[in-house]
Parts: C-alpha cells; sequence; structure tokens
C-alpha cells in the first residue's frame, strides 16, 4: 500500500524513527535529490493517527522540492513529523534521539524549524548532527527562520496586490490573517506597520490578544475568519484551509499567505481561478524561510538573506506571467516552472553530497 502511495508521489525514501525510551515516533520522506540534498524542517503535532502524519509528511516533502525548485536553490525536497504535543512532549532525549535518526541519512536530509519546533529544539538536534539549519546565531547559525518567511510572504504580497490590482501599496487593503504563530505574528506587524486594517484569529488566546493590542488588530473567532469582509486571505497556520466548505465564503479576491499546501487539492485551485481570485501559489510565497537556512550550508551572511527574499517578488511575478502565457491556474504554473527547472538540472547530474558535506562557519562544542 505505501509503495503504491510512493509510486504515485514520486519519493525517494521514507524514514522511520523510533525510540521507545526517548518517545520518539518521527516519519523523515526524502522527496527529491535530483537538485541537491533534501531540505525541509521538522513539524510536531499531535497526529490523531499515523497515517494522517504520514500523508502529512508525504504532502510537505513533495511541497519542498518544489519550493527549493522555484527559490533557485541548489537543494531538494523533503520533510520531517514527530507525532507528538509540542507543548508537552517535548524533551532533550527526544530531539537529540530525532538528531541520530536525521545523522544516520549522512546528509541527504537536512533538518530545521516548522510548526511546533522552535530553535531550542533545534539546539538539542544539534548535538547530533552537522545536518540541520536554524540553529542559533552562537554556533554560527541563522536562527530561527520565521522573521524571513513573514519578510518574503511580504515580498510575494506586493506582487500579488500589483498583478490584482495595479499597485502594492499594501496599506489600502484589508487582511484576514489565519494563525499567529512565528510566521504569522510577524507578518501581522509588517502589514500593521505598513498601516493595513487587519482581522486575526488564532486557537491560541494570548496570540490574538497580543496581535489586537501592539499592533491594532481586529479579533475574530476561528471560523469567522472566512467571512470577514477582506481583500487578502492569508493562512499562515496548518494546510487544507482553502477548500469546498471555505472557498465559497470568502470575500477576498487574493488568497496570499505563509501556509503550507493551503489548497485543499488541484481542483480547488481551479475552482480559485475560476472565481477570479488571485492563488499567490504557498510555496513561492513562502520560501523566505528556507532560503535564510539555506545559507548556512557555505556560511550565514544576512546580507545576501535579504537580498535572497527581494527575489521572491519576481518569482512570483514570472508565475503570473506563465499562468497568464499558457492559460492556466496559478498553482499549475509554479509546478511548471518547478518541473522545468528540476528537468534541465536534473540533466546536468549534480553532486548530489557537495551541498550537505560543507556547513562552514559553524561553531562545534556543547
Ligand atoms: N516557520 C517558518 O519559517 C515557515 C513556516 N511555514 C508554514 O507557515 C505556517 C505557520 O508556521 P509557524 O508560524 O512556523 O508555526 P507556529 O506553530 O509557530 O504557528 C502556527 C499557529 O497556527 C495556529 N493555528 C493552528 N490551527 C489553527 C486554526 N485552525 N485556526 C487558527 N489558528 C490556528 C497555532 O495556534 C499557532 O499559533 C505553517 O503552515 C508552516 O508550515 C512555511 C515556511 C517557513
Ligand atoms: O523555513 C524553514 O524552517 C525551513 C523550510 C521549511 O520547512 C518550509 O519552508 O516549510
Amino acid at each position: 500500500m505505501i509503495f503504491e502511495t510512493l509510486d504515485t508521489t514520486g519519493h525517494e525514501q521514507v524514514v522511520f524513527c523510533h525510540n521507545k525510551d526517548a518517545g520518539l515516533k518521527a516519519i523523515i520522506a526524502v522527496h527529491s535529490t535530483v537538485l541537491g540534498p533534501a531540505l525541509g524542517g521538522t513539524r510536531m503535532w499531535p497526529y490523531r493517527s499515523e497515517d494522517e502524519a504520514l500523508n502529512d509528511v508525504l504532502r510537505l516533502s513533495r511541497g519542498m522540492t518544489y519550493k527549493n525548485a522555484v527559490a533557485g536553490l541548489n537543494l531538494g525536497g523533503g520533510k520531517a513529523v514527530i507525532i507528538g504535543n509540542p507543548a508537552t512532549d517535548k524533551s532533550e532525549a527526544l530531539f537529540r534521539a530525532f538528531g541520530q535518526c536525521v545523522e544516520s541519512l549522512g546528509g541527504r536530509y537536512i533538518t530545521a524549524e516548522d510548526v511546533g519546533i522552535d530553535v531550542n529544539d533545534m539546539e538539542y538536534v544539534y548535538r547530533e548532527t552537522e545536518y540541520v539549519t536554524g540553529v542559533h546565531q552562537v554556533h554560527g547559525g541563522s536562527g530561527d527562520p520565521s522573521p524571513f518567511t513573514a519578510y518574503g510572504a511580504l515580498q510575494g504580497l506586493m506582487a500579488t496586490l500589483s498583478k490584482k490590482f495595479g499597485d502594492e501599496e499594501v496599506g489600502k487593503y484589508t487582511y484576514a490573517v489565519q494563525g499567529l504563530g512565528h510566521v504569522g505574528m510577524e507578518y501581522v506587524k509588517l502589514l500593521n506597520e505598513r498601516g493595513a486594517k487587519v482581522f486575526v484569529t488564532d486557537i491560541n488566546k494570548e496570540l490574538v490578544d497580543k496581535a489586537v493590542s501592539e499592533y491594532g488588530a481586529e479579533a475574530v473567532g476561528l471560523d469567522e475568519i472566512y467571512d470577514v469582509p477582506a481583500d487578502v486571505y492569508s493562512p499562515c497556520a496548518l494546510g487544507g484551509t482553502v477548500n469546498e466548505n471555505t472557498l465559497p465564503r470568502l470575500k477576498a479576491k487574493v488568497i496570499c499567505g505563509a501556509a503550507n499546501n493551503q489548497l485543499a487539492n488541484n481542483a480547488i485551485g481551479d475552482e480559485v481561478a475560476k472565481r477570479g481570485i488571485l492563488y499567490a501559489p504557498d510555496y513561492a510565497v513562502n520560501a523566505g524561510g528556507v532560503m535564510n537556512v539555506s545559507l548556512e550550508i557555505d556560511g550565514y551572511n544576512r546580507e545576501r538573506a535579504m537580498r535572497m527574499m527581494r527575489t521572491i517578488y519576481h518569482n512570483l511575478s514570472r508565475i503570473y506571467e506563465i499562468s497568464e502565457r499558457d492559460n492556466i491556474p496559478t498553482y499549475q504554473a509554479a509546478d511548471r516552472l518547478a518541473e522545468e527547472r528540476i528537468a534541465a538540472m536534473g540533466k546536468l547530474k549534480l553532486p548530489m553530497g557537495r551541498g550537505a558535506a560543507r556547513f562552514k562557519g559553524r561553531i562545534r562544542g556543547h
């Protein structure tokens, strides 16, 4: 059954990591190493079943292949999930056992932060393996990638506003932001700095209170976020929130946010386009984090990172050109851009090991 799935998804490798003493149940999925070692974050989430965790890691890792390709990185796509509740199940042993599992792949997979994981967790992973990014600045790392993801998403937003409305004045428009975690809160801050009206929601009330008191946002209920009169819907929580139930409710003319896998399926992507809503493909918009952490491999440089963030604007513009040229929805145009690069670079047979072998500028020592 699993191999049938992998035949369709095209994954190279899926690894189940288990350590009873440490309470570790994790899955690492390496989707593609054609462009280089597979880089993608680790998500910790209380999945209701192992199947749910497996499906999530398969979708997320495939998304990383496309994200890294469109971002112009010499990296393939992978992702990991840890089954557990980030609020109660974290421990040094858990993350070190996970780090050993990452290490065992010898650099085919390089990890980083995702939902439920922060830079302190990565500190433990780093004790066991070099193949981790988003490590703390004290080790020569780049720290939490989320502010870069948010800043990159802002670049993507400007390109999208420009395409849809003919100007990129962020403050002129109204936003519905779902999810106020590491990325969402920073994104709300950036919108607020530009004078925008922002509706927000999150499961966590403290985060909602912070967005209201510090960034002047208007709080709405978890389900109400789909009904607010916003020009832009910005999903910044989990995936699949653009679906057959929510789409008919959205007033927005633009969907642009940082969450991975926003469209429940391709048919929804087609329907979004039919309704005249401009969808900014998620993996092109939210590539700021991976661009930032990828620089750790050659020795981190913040100025270079900021320059890279701005390429997100051009990547989105290119996707919209392809969409118009080939008369296809934007999600397909993004896939086409990624697949063309993977095919062309695949013919060059890039040495997969090189990227993984050279983490420069890191300061080891525990
Ligand atoms: N951290 C990063 O640099 C990157 C993150 N992403 C994606 O962006 C999204 C957010 O990531 P982070 O901010 O790092 O995660 P996080 O774990 O810090 O924040 C997620 C937030 O979403 C909230 N949430 C979950 N379900 C919700 C719901 N149904 N309604 C409202 N709020 C809900 C949570 O309470 C939490 O505050 C994820 O999809 C992640 O994969 C993508 C690229 C990079
Ligand atoms: O930004 C990161 O933490 C690494 C990349 C990643 O996992 C993502 O872009 O979803």
